[in-house]
């Protein structure tokens, strides 16, 4: 059994720590939740009497954020229909001013815990254990960590310059000027090497930029413009080679060093100059602590175990090899000797849980939580950019974006001017006789329904916006009600450009209506449907945040509103359940049809076709009597309509994005397991599926 007891510095000594303590804290569930800041009441300890002398916590400790996680499970569901367990009742800590790494072959576990940690486990998994924050059960308030994610979410088609700038403008608070947020983003960039890079677009599908490593850097940066106490890092060095990865890593660990900062980092295969950098290790297999402790013992551990790291071989080599069984069969014989690695991983296990490494960690967990709990208190929200430079920030971003993302909306101007041209030659000149009546009206319901319905060509630009968006949220850059408004602002002049310039053509080359207000209203209608489906796209992409699906889903929605407007089988004719009441009357095409053949009919006539006769039809008959318009109301009151469900639409959309970020924490917090159930698990550490009602 090896004993880890000399690998671990505690800040305590072992004579004086509470035999009980261990245990004080561990009726408090996991609620870890980045969307809202929520300190509860300081767990009483019941320990008045427990005195520590002459030691303490560090000194950086009460502007840090220590993490302590005890028995910690990590469930998803499988194929069987009962749950599988991913993280297996691990116990741990990361404290200010050390550098945590999590280690392990592909697979085991390491961004599940990550996730666990940073409270961004998906729905489908389930948790259960302690997860504290300085000792407490308490909620992460927005922007109080920060997470670089494996896959980089970035906008593709800013600088690296403009990228971490508007960042630093969006989350460095409004006491820094212009110059000041401008040279951090600058520093930062430095700090990461990519001066050379700054003015390259990072690029993304169909326009090669930036490549993976830089781009994983500029996620780094982003992140840590503004220090945050505590920061997550999946996997920051892949994609980069061994000298980038070093300076890279090396300079998060600055920061560590610097300002006392608490750095958890997943990394697949460090060199050993990175490995030298981290403070501590967590090495998993299949979801189980292997070793955790010191870094610079790990070696040790292995050694003291019969397994040393052989000469000239790096150790993060060494110990990865040795516990990596998905390729045991092609594995030659090594340092292992003829043992197979399952049985190599159960010794090493084994022999953690029993050493005094061990106990170690457990009573540094309860420690911290014991000063975490009565010293500092975790920061309120972060000051921020204000609302309005926030709206400012983003509405420019936003509208670069779309002014050098081909697909957003300069394609649709092509398509729709292609379209506009070809309307106006089928219906060229169209003229008063008894032919254009059906016509006209074939005409109008065209260029409302399917003019608007090509918005959905847009929509992977909107689901790409919406996954910066979730990072960005995520980390606390800029709050939601800005993030709508920014990007209904910024849509607003390209949706006037693509609905004026396609509709003068069409028009005007089949000759509607004459008079430049009939135009304007015209125009107006088609601009309002434009806004409105895109908004309406905008809920899909929030809702359904891919591609196809989106697409898919987005287009069935708008066909079924264009079949129960009102056109393709009149009002009257409509089967009355659902396609009349009430779809025909909240569908926006009946408004638009509606309200544009208005605008065209009324005060106009046409010859009758009855033959012998000469008489004529006023233009009220015809839409009272072919087009069955409710006559009613006036044009504008169909206008006013339309706008109302813009804004409905728009409210409604940032009504969905609050409710999926409060709604996700709560079906995760009701999912987690009760520490009573979880003792179920602690006794049998093997059984692996955990079944819980
Ligand atoms: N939501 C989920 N549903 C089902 N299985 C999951 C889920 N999340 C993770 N897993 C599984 O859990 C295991 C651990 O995944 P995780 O992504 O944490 O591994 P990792 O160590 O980070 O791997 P890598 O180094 O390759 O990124 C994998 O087998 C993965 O398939």
């Amino acid at each position: 059994m090896a004993s880890l007891h000399h690998s671990i510095e505690p800040y305590i000594a072992d004579s004086q720590l509470n035999s009980n303590s261990s245990t004080t804290h561990s009726s408090h569930e996991v609620k870890i939740n980045p969307l809202e800041m929520e300190t509860t009441p300081m767990p009483n300890h019941g320990e008045a009497d427990h005195q520590v002398v002459g030691v303490g916590p560090p000194s950086n400790a009460d502007n840090g954020i220590s993490l302590t996680w005890e028995d910690l499970w990590v469930t998803v569901p499988d194929a069987k229909g009962s749950r599988r367990p991913i993280i297996q009742g691990l116990t741990g800590y990361a404290q200010p001013g050390e550098v945590l790494a999590i280690m392990g072959p592909s697979g085991c576990g390491k961004s599940t815990l990550l996730d666990a940690l940073a409270g961004r486990l998906g729905v489908k998994t389930r948790q259960s254990g302690d997860i504290l924050i300085n000792g407490r059960t308490q909620t992460l308030a927005y922007g109080t960590s920060a997470y670089v994610t494996q896959d980089e979410t970035l906008i593709t088609t800013l600088t690296v310059k403009e990228a971490v700038y508007y960042s630093a403008q969006l989350q460095l608070p409004n006491s820094m000027t212009k110059s000041e947020k401008k040279e951090r983003a600058e520093t930062t960039i430095r700090e990461m090497g990519l001066q050379d890079s700054m003015n390259t677009r990072i690029g993304g599908w169909g326009a090669k930029g930036l490549s993976g490593g830089q781009k994983r850097r500029v996620s780094i940066c982003i992140e840590i413009l503004t220090r945050p106490k505590l920061l997550f890092l999946d996997e920051p060095t892949s994609g980069l080679d061994s000298a980038a990865s070093y300076y890279v890593m090396s300079r998060i660990t600055k920061l560590v060093q610097r300002e006392g900062r608490t750095i958890i980092t997943s990394i697949h295969q460090p060199s050993s100059e990175v490995f030298g950098l981290f403070t501590n290790l967590c090495l998993l297999s299949s979801g189980r602590v292997v070793y955790f402790g010191r870094a610079n013992s790990t070696n040790e551990f292995f050694a003291s175990n019969g397994f040393p790291c052989p000469t000239l071989q790096n150790p993060s080599d060494h110990f990865l090899r040795t516990i990596n069984k998905d390729f045991d069969e092609d594995i030659e014989q090594g340092s292992k000797g003829n043992r197979a690695t399952e049985e190599v991983i159960e010794i090493l296990v084994t022999s953690f849980k029993s050493s005094d490494g061990y106990q170690e960690v457990k009573r540094q967990v309860s420690e911290i939580c014991k000063w975490g709990g009565t010293g500092s208190s975790l920061e309120k929200n972060r000051s921020h950019a204000s609302f309005f430079t926030q709206c400012l920030v983003l509405t420019k971003r936003s509208s670069v974006n779309m002014s050098r993302d081909l697909g957003y909306y300069w394609l649709r101007l092509a398509i729709y001017v292609t379209l506009s041209l070809g309307l106006g030659t089928i219906f060229y000149d169209i003229g008063l006789g008894n032919s254009s009546i059906q016509a006209r009206g074939a005409m109008l319901m065209y260029i409302a329904s399917f003019l608007t319905f090509m918005a959905i060509g847009g929509f992977p630009s909107f689901v790409e916006d919406m996954k910066v968006f979730e990072r960005e949220r995520l980390n606390g850059h800029y709050g939601t009600t800005a993030f709508v408004i920014a990007n209904t602002l910024s849509a607003v002049p390209y949706l006037f450009l693509i609905s004026l310039i396609p509709g003068a053509l069409a028009y005007y080359l089949t000759g509607l209506r004459p008079g430049f207000e009939h135009f304007v209203y015209f125009d107006s209608v088609l601009f309002t449907c434009m806004v409105l489906v895109e908004s309406l796209m905008m809920i899909v992409a929030s809702i359904v945040p891919n591609f196809l699906m989106g697409i898919i889903t987005g287009a069935g929605i708008q066909g079924i509103m264009i079949l129960g407007g009102g056109f393709f089988r009149l009002p009257n004719d409509l089967p009355k359940p659902f396609w009349k009441y009430p779809l025909h009357y909240i569908a926006f095409p009946k408004y638009a049809y509606q309200g544009m053949y208005k605008n065209e009919f009324q005060g106009l006539t046409f010859p009758s076709n009855q033959t012998g006769r000469s008489s004529v039809i006023t233009g009220e008959y015809i839409l009272k009597n072919e087009f069955q318009v409710e006559m009613g109301y006036s044009k504008w009151v169909d206008l006013g309509i339309l706008l109302g469900m813009v804004v409905f639409y728009r409210v409604l959309f940032l009504a969905i994005i609050k409710v999926v970020e409060n709604v996700k924490p709560a079906i995760s917090k009701f999912k987690s397991v009760k520490p009573k159930q979880k003792i179920q698990v602690m006794e049998t550490p093997t059984a692996t599926p955990i079944h819980t009602n």
